[in-house]
């Protein structure tokens, strides 16, 4: 790149994980390893490791709101991901705040962790549904999500056709449904569609337990695509091939579930 010229710029809106695999360090470790301009705006701070999530500290209003206005009113945005917004406050202001973006936004409706830590309270599932799903170009559901957001219990691939209409018809121009906890099977499959168009994405289902921080993986690398300039189901593509990749080689750290590894591709 020469000196005038800049990377994509993309702003992950999320929450902090002390522990680094997940949430905002998972969020700017991606966009630097797919070479985009990450920025941050954080919605609560997570006291987590690799057993789990020991304290949840949400930020006010206004420190996101503030955060939020003072990278787009400056440096701009050409993509915005969000992940753990924690309450109806939270979830409210971020949404309104979207739809005063004139950027693509991929949602993932991060509502409970790894290890079962809720990260969303219940009472804000209804906002997720009403306010923020209709401000996304991309929503992420992972099939645990699937079924807080709209009741149905996934098992198998007709099942994460219907999510997806389920999904869809909260307002979201794409559904990408995770089918990363679908149990058995050699592959993990998710499936992307718009209503018309339907893509089934596959790859090899890696046997590594040290997956913490997929799903704010993929959301980031499909962000930092949209901010490349890339069309829906491209940007997918490529975030699935990095994620892929990323967990095939993911590490134990701690004692419990390890990260993926954001910096595989610069390794041997
Ligand atoms: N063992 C695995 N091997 C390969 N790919 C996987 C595996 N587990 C999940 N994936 C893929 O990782 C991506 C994230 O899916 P997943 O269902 O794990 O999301 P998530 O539950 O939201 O993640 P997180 O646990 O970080 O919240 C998807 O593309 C999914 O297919
Ligand atoms: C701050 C934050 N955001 C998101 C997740 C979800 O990630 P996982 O499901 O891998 O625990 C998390 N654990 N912490």
């Amino acid at each position: 790149m020469t000196s005038g010229a800049r990377p994509p710029l993309v702003l992950t809106v999320a929450g902090s994980d002390s522990g680094g695999g997940a949430g905002v360090q998972a969020d700017l470790k991606t966009m630097l390893a797919l070479g985009v301009h990450g920025m941050s705006v954080v919605t609560a701070v997570t006291a987590q490791n690799s057993r789990g999530v020991h304290g949840v500290w949400e930020l006010p209003v206004e420190a996101v709101r503030a955060q939020y206005r003072a990278v787009v009113d400056d440096i701009g945005v050409q993509a915005v991901k969000t992940g753990m917004l924690a309450s109806a406050a939270l979830v409210e202001t971020v949404a309104g705040l979207l739809a005063d973006t004139d950027a693509p936004v991929v949602v993932d409706p991060v509502g409970v962790s790894k290890h079962g830590d809720p990260l969303l309270a219940e009472a804000a599932l209804d906002s997720v549904r009403t306010k923020l799903l209709p401000v996304a170009t991309v929503a992420t559901p992972n099939l645990d999500e699937v079924t807080q957001l709209t009741g149905l219990v996934v098992e198998d691939e007709a099942g994460m056709r219907r999510a997806a209409d389920a999904v869809l018809a909260y307002g979201p121009r794409w559904a990408l449904i995770k089918g990363g906890h679908l149990p058995g099977g050699r592959e993990a499959v998710d499936l992307l569609t718009d209503g018309t168009e339907e893509h089934w994405l596959r790859a090899p289902r890696h046997d590594n337990r040290h997956t913490h921080g997929t799903g704010c993986t993929l959301a980031s690398a499909v962000a930092s695509g949209l901010a490349k300039g890339l069309a829906v189901p491209e940007a997918v593509r490529e975030a699935k091939e990095y994620v892929t990749g990323a967990i095939a080689a993911g590490f134990a750290l701690g004692s419990g579930i390890g990260p993926v590894d954001h910096g595989w591709r610069f390794r041997d």
